[in-house]
């Protein structure tokens, strides 16, 4: 045996060794998880992951290896961590598949949505859930969330997408930080109409309201109206009452018909929306995945590493798995500058193998992976 075999001799009975105790360790880190399942807490603690690395470098007869020996364990407990996602993940879904779906009898539960009365999303909220008779409403979509997550509403209603100004980012961040779920989506016709009292018209007005969605798919038509201050508002129906409270000719609003007759106000000119087929797209969130084998859209969010090629690497297991992606947008990471996090919808349910087999790859090839929902996709109006 040459001196290098004897070296790589020992070398591959210490691996024997590594390899049994990472086992080992995997599955208790599997009975962890499941007492994490049992009793609702997060999979990840990161005073315990201090405490770890922390204790293990005391061990340590050579202090030098300090730093070597915090990146082995920073890739052990981050292999830990995905384990755990995964089963939890799985845990859901079939617990989510066997017996949920969004009711159809909805009179026991408590819906909301955000604007006030006369809001798209009030709207929406009708075309998706039937006659409401006891819905909530909510000023702020922070207050929507807020509502899902201490249980004053089961389902929460808000716009995520225009066909013209993009997405709602704030929406998406927010169902994704507060770890709530999509359960179904809806779309709207929108047009947006100049609306304001009585006596209200072109060249009385000097002040507009809105929300800033409502200006932005307006800006064609408030091009030839730079003289109007535009003050952006909670939402475009909260708009229209206030205009109605101001009871001023030289106040407007930009929302709906519906909004204008709510709070009986004229239409000083329709349809000012830059395109005609404007629409939003509406999502019904609530805290619970909820899923059946009628879903047939899965939205999904992951990190996005600081490497060459890495949105490549993990798109790619979409195409190889013969899965329709429908949109992708990249938001920046709460903590941490240039960071990113790629929210994806795709065609599938759950259930299917091969949607199981690319959300493995996918969530093995990155720090951070989250299942958003998977949920009945709507008629888009175009
Ligand atoms: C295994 C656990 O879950 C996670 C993984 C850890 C690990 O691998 O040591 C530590 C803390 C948690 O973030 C745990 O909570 O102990």
């Amino acid at each position: 045996m040459s001196e290098l075999e004897r070296y790589r001799a020992k070398i591959d009975e210490i691996d024997r060794q590594l390899t049994k105790l990472f086992e080992e360790r995997l599955h208790i880190v599997n009975d962890i998880c499941q007492y994490k399942i049992n009793n609702d807490l997060p999979v990840e603690n990161q005073k315990r992951e201090e405490e770890v690395v922390n204790k293990n470098i005391q061990y340590l007869d050579n202090k030098g290896y300090s730093e070597q020996l915090k990146r082995f364990f920073y890739h052990t407990i981050e292999i830990a961590k995905q384990v755990q996602y995964k089963k939890v993940r799985e845990h859901k879904a079939k617990n989510s598949l066997s017996h949920n779906t969004v009711s159809s009898d909805i009179t026991h539960l408590n819906i909301g949505y955000y604007g006030v009365e006369g809001s798209f999303s009030e709207e929406a909220m009708l075309k998706y859930f039937g006659d409401v008779k006891h819905a909530k409403n909510f000023v702020e979509f922070e207050d929507v969330f807020d509502a899902i997550k201490n249980g004053e509403i089961d389902y929460g209603v808000v716009p995520i997408e225009n066909s013209s100004t993009g997405t709602i980012s704030q929406v998406l961040d927010l169902i994704n930080n507060r770890g709530l779920y999509i359960n179904g989506e809806t779309v709207l016709k929108i047009n947006q109409h100049l609306i304001g009292i009585q006596g209200t018209n072109l060249d009385s007005i000097n002040e507009v309201y809105s929300h800033p969605q409502g200006f932005e798919q307006t800006s064609e038509f408030l091009r030839s109206y730079r003289q109007w201050k535009l003050t952006p508002f909670h939402s475009t129906a909260d708009s229209v009452k206030l205009v109605a409270e101001l009871n001023d000719p030289t106040k407007a609003a930009i929302a709906s018909q519906r909004a204008a007759e709510i709070y009986n106000l004229n239409i000083i000119k329709e349809n000012i929306n830059n395109k005609t087929g404007n629409s939003t797209r509406f999502f019904i969130i609530s805290k619970n995945l909820i899923a059946n084998d009628t879903c047939d859209k899965i939205s999904v969010v992951f990190s996005l590493e600081h490497k060459a090629g890495t949105l490549y690497h993990l798109l790619r297991h979409f195409a190889e798995n013969d899965i329709n992606m429908m949109k992708i947008e990249s938001r920046p990471q709460e903590f941490g500058n240039w960071k990113y996090l790629l929210y994806v919808d795709f065609e599938g349910n759950i259930e299917e193998a091969r949607v199981n087999k690319a959300l493995g790859l996918i969530q093995q090839g990155c720090e951070y992976f989250r299942l958003l929902g998977c949920y009945k996709q709507c008629d888009l109006l175009d």
